[in-house]
């Protein structure tokens, strides 16, 4: 059974015009997150992360399907039952929303608090957080003397006071330079590995979902247009739409602009091979266009590692007689994924 499960959900909002029509911001999504999954949610700005993010956490109900929590089904709960339900996720955010007149200790202890746990039990467990997330020294001082880091552990440390089974970030790391990101994202691994908790992170950055998702899942117009295995995904999307995404957050797949520099700029046809972990041996690749006469020229090109998997798009321009291109690329096609800018 997964730990979350949507079957069918389609959340709109009423249209801002009298009388017009609804704003569909989730239509007929249907994903199962595992527990011990640590799932991307990514996509255009717009495609209905952060609604989806709201209905998993109860804070808004589906307008149609089901949302199902370690198998207990959330729609139409009351509010009192959704708090209990809510108490089992804990959330970070952008911004991180610790409250600036308490200092750490006390934002760490703030839900322990609402959830009335005893004071002996409330201090174990904040120092015990707070050594977690590397944050001991800093107890006593407030979120305006933290760099944005060390706000975002104290986010860390605050979601999982309760105890939560599931953790959500939302954009988590997209107020972060990058070095502090690859710090945040590295306490998110071990909070996944150390205390098992499920993480599902919601962003628009490649390099979150590089160094920590297991499953992604592609949104777009409100609908999930691709998920599965991030390696999967990412080195061979199955559709177009999905693909158009993905080549603008990985390195190595020139955009449309980029060609049309490249065309400009080199003489002889232009074509993208990919290379994927062991799918295709690119000494084979070369030896089918230097075998068929055929000189080229490398114009671009990227290799994107995940989690230890390589891929890749080398860019060539190919110069020679038009039939020995033929021939060429279409004995490439064979072994790989390869496409021609006309
Ligand atoms: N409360 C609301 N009322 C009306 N429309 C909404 C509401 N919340 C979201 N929407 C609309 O639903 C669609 C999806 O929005 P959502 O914020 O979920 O996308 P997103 O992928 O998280 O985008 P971003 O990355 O910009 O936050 C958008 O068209 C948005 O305008």
């Amino acid at each position: 059974m997964s730990l979350v499960s949507l079957r069918n959900v389609t959340k709109t909002y009423p249209s801002p015009d009298k009388g017009g029509e609804r704003i569909v911001a989730i239509e007929d999504v249907s994903l199962d997150i595992e527990a011990g999954d640590v799932y991307g949610i990514i996509g255009y700005s717009g495609a209905g992360k952060s609604t989806l993010v709201r209905l998993i956490n109860a804070l808004e109900p589906v307008s149609d399907g089901s949302v199902t929590i370690d198998g207990e089904e959330i729609s139409g709960r009351t509010e009192r039952e959704l708090r209990s339900v809510r108490l089992g996720i804990g959330m970070i955010f952008q911004q991180f929303n610790l409250f600036n007149a308490k200092n750490v200790w006390n934002n760490v202890a703030y839900p322990l608090r609402v959830a009335g746990w005893p004071k002996d039990r409330i201090t174990a467990r904040v120092d015990e957080l707070l050594a977690f997330v590397g944050l001991s020294e800093k107890a006593r001082s407030y979120p305006d003397q933290l760099s944005g880091g060390q706000k975002q552990r104290v986010g860390v440390a605050r979601a999982l006071a309760t105890e939560p089974r599931i953790l959500l970030a939302d954009e988590a790391t997209s107020a972060l330079d990058p070095e502090t990101t690859q710090e945040v994202l590295a306490l998110l691994k071990r909070v996944n590995t150390e205390f098992g908790v499920t993480i599902v992170v919601i962003t628009h950055e490649m390099d979150v979902i590089q160094s920590i998702a297991t499953k992604v899942a592609v949104m777009d117009g409100g609908r999930v247009i691709e998920k599965g295995d991030v390696f999967d995904v990412f080195s061979n999307p199955q559709n177009a739409s999905s693909r158009r995404f993905v080549s603008t957050v990985i390195k190595g797949i020139p955009s449309p602009a980029e060609l049309a520099v490249l065309q400009e700029r080199h003489i002889g046809r232009i074509v993208t091979i990919s290379f994927r972990d062991g799918n295709a041996d690119q000494a084979a690749v070369f030896l089918e266009i230097v075998n068929a006469g055929v000189a080229f020229e490398l114009v671009y090109g990227g290799i994107n590692d995940i989690q230890g998997r390589a891929f890749g798009h080398l860019t060539l321009a190919l110069r020679g007689d038009d039939a020995a291109i033929d021939s060429a690329i279409a004995r490439i096609a064979e072994s790989t994924h390869v496409t021609e800018v006309r």
